[in-house]
């Protein structure tokens, strides 16, 4: 089982926007309308669903997503959520 990691680690790693709270890394982005923030759910969904690592994801306020990763299993934040919010965020990036 991968190992928890304590908050210094956890947030000295996390990339500007992503907040550690409640076990668990989030960032929310506000996209262009709702279709821009469903396309972009489902761009994490294919990406998570490869790496076996599946995130939470709402889509709320018209056009705002809410990504939340932890590590059930474990109980919190393991090294597999940050690598999960890293290609997050490169994915986000490149849109
Ligand atoms: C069997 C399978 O590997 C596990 O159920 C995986 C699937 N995806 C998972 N995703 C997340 N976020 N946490 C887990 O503990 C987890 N476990």
């Amino acid at each position: 089982m991968p190992e928890l990691l304590d908050r210094e680690t956890i947030v000295s790693r996390l990339a500007s926007g992503w907040e550690y709270r409640d076990g668990a890394v989030h960032r929310t982005w506000q996209l262009k309308g709702f279709l821009t923030a469903m396309s972009m759910a489902n761009a994490i969904a294919h990406l998570a669903n490869e790496a076996n690592h599946h995130p939470d994801l709402s889509v709320h306020d018209y056009n705002r997503l809410t990504v939340r990763v932890t590590t059930h299993s474990a109980g919190g934040v393991t090294e597999n959520d940050l690598g999960l919010a890293e290609r997050i965020e490169r994915l986000h990036d490149a849109e």
